[in-house]
């Protein structure tokens, strides 16, 4: 459990210079032939050296001991975790549903609290991503993380966050969200007041997550850009024995430090972890008629090859008033080219009367049609239309071009709706062709 309250840097993924100790950083240059405090120079990328400027990712990390000293891998067994290409690849066009992940009985850190719900693409081609859910009730003391594969969008659900980086300390809690550069070395600690939390995380194997261009909506809008906030440099300098888990090729691997590697006393750059409260998020809706594409709703974006069609699109439903004259107010009913994982933080989601629970997800996978259940057609199309505020609701979606294919633990699972499709099932036809 760790209290102190924590001050941070504004601005999506600003040029930030910062440092724990004075004088800790070099003026002017990168690679000095001694470094202030005797620390070390590390650079670490995001993007290839030769990306275009405005997507070239890249910070500058003045340590106590550089990364590379550490001991060789060693595969590890992590149950439940599974990355794109599955070796029995089991895309499913059924609706699918499910309850919260229980918080486990038995203490249980991040790590070992993960577990696959869906995956697309290919990690190794760096297309794609990993959805999983996540319920812990045990503070990573010794044991490191970083992930490979992918960047790392996490959304907690229940309890508080406490994120410790290589770069800074960050805490999020429900409502907020974090992204966790790939390879950033992190631990995940329980924040004062929570006794266990779950959440979900989208590990994104593509082009890191942006903001979306905001088109004709103008220069203001959706996420703004200040309201994005990174950790300020602060280290420890501890030897004693520690792990460092890796999540690379799909595969989990451990290496001995005999330091804790959070020994950035300071850095630079534009590559960083960063947090965002979903409660800034200025939304943007219809004041005239019909029910907008969820799109309006983007809060990051991260690209493919194909402009237009997102690798991964993170979408919010957030609290907002429902004006819309002579409509159908809630979802329609669709079938979509891309496809959708659903999440609830809190509240209930527009679409669906009940068993959409906080804590829940839902898979319409490529073409499966969905839409509002029967209970909610039945309301919202006999509901008098006046202004309403829908408060108590804040549902997101990790929308992808590929498809989802479910891992084995999640079809599987005791926590799986296999009753799901029935929401659908009393929507009876009102067709009368004497009755336009
Ligand atoms: O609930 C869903 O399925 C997500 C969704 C919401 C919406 O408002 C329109 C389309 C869509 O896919
Ligand atoms: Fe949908």
């Amino acid at each position: 459990m760790t209290t102190e309250t924590l001050e941070y840097q504004s601005g999506f993924r600003n040029h930030f210079s910062t440092e724990a100790l004075p004088g800790a950083l070099p003026i002017g240059q990168n690679s000095p032939q001694r470094c202030a405090y005797g620390l070390y120079a590390e650079q670490y990328t995001g993007s290839a050296f030769t990306a275009p400027r405005h997507q070239n990712l890249r910070s500058w990390l003045y340590r106590i001991r550089p990364s590379v000293v550490q001991s060789a891998y060693r595969p590890l067994a992590v149950e439940g975790v599974a990355t794109a290409p599955l070796a029995k690849p089991a895309a499913d066009p059924n609706q699918m549903r499910w309850d919260p992940l229980p918080v486990p009985a038995e203490p249980t850190d991040f790590v070992d609290g993960l577990l696959s719900i869906a995956v697309n693409g290919d990690a190794g081609t760096q297309a794609g991503c990993g959805v999983h859910v996540y319920a812990f009730n045990r503070d990573m003391t010794e044991r490191f993380f970083y992930n490979a594969d992918g960047e790392l969008l996490i959304v907690p659900q229940l309890g508080t966050l406490r994120l410790r980086t290589e770069l800074g300390e960050l805490q999020v809690k429900g409502g907020e969200i974090a992204v966790i550069p790939r390879g950033i070395k992190f631990q995940v600690r329980l924040a004062e007041g929570s006794d266990a939390a779950r959440g979900y995380i989208c590990e994104n194997y593509g082009s890191p997550l942006e903001l979306p261009g905001l088109g004709p909506i103008g220069a203001n809008g959706l996420a703004n850009p200040r309201d994005f906030q990174s950790p300020v440099a602060s280290y420890e300098d501890l030897e004693g024995e520690y792990e460092l888990v890796a999540k690379f090729s799909g595969r989990f691997w451990v290496t001995q430090l005999d330091h804790s590697p959070l020994d950035v006393v300071a850095w630079h750059g534009n590559y960083a972890p960063y947090k965002y409260d979903l409660a800034h998020f200025n939304t943007i809706n219809t004041v005239s008629f019909d029910h907008p594409d969820p799109s309006i709703f983007t809060v990051l974006t991260s690209a493919s090859d194909t402009p237009g069609m997102a690798n991964l699109d993170f979408v919010i439903f957030p609290p907002r008033w429902m004006v819309a004259e002579n409509t159908f107010r809630p979802p329609y009913f669709h079938r979509n080219l891309m496809s959708e994982f659903m999440g609830l933080i809190h509240g209930e989601y527009d679409a669906k009367a009940e068993g959409f629970l906080p804590g829940g997800a839902s898979l319409h996978n490529c073409m499966s049609p969905h839409g509002p259940d029967a209970d909610t057609f039945e309301k919202a199309s006999n509901a008098e239309l006046a202004p309403q505020h829908q408060g108590d609701t804040l549902a997101f979606m990790f929308e992808s071009r590929y498809v989802y294919h479910p891992t084995e633990a999640a079809l599987d699972a005791e926590i799986r709706q296999r009753d799901y499709v029935d929401v659908w099932s009393t929507l009876r036809s009102h067709f009368d062709p004497e009755q336009p």
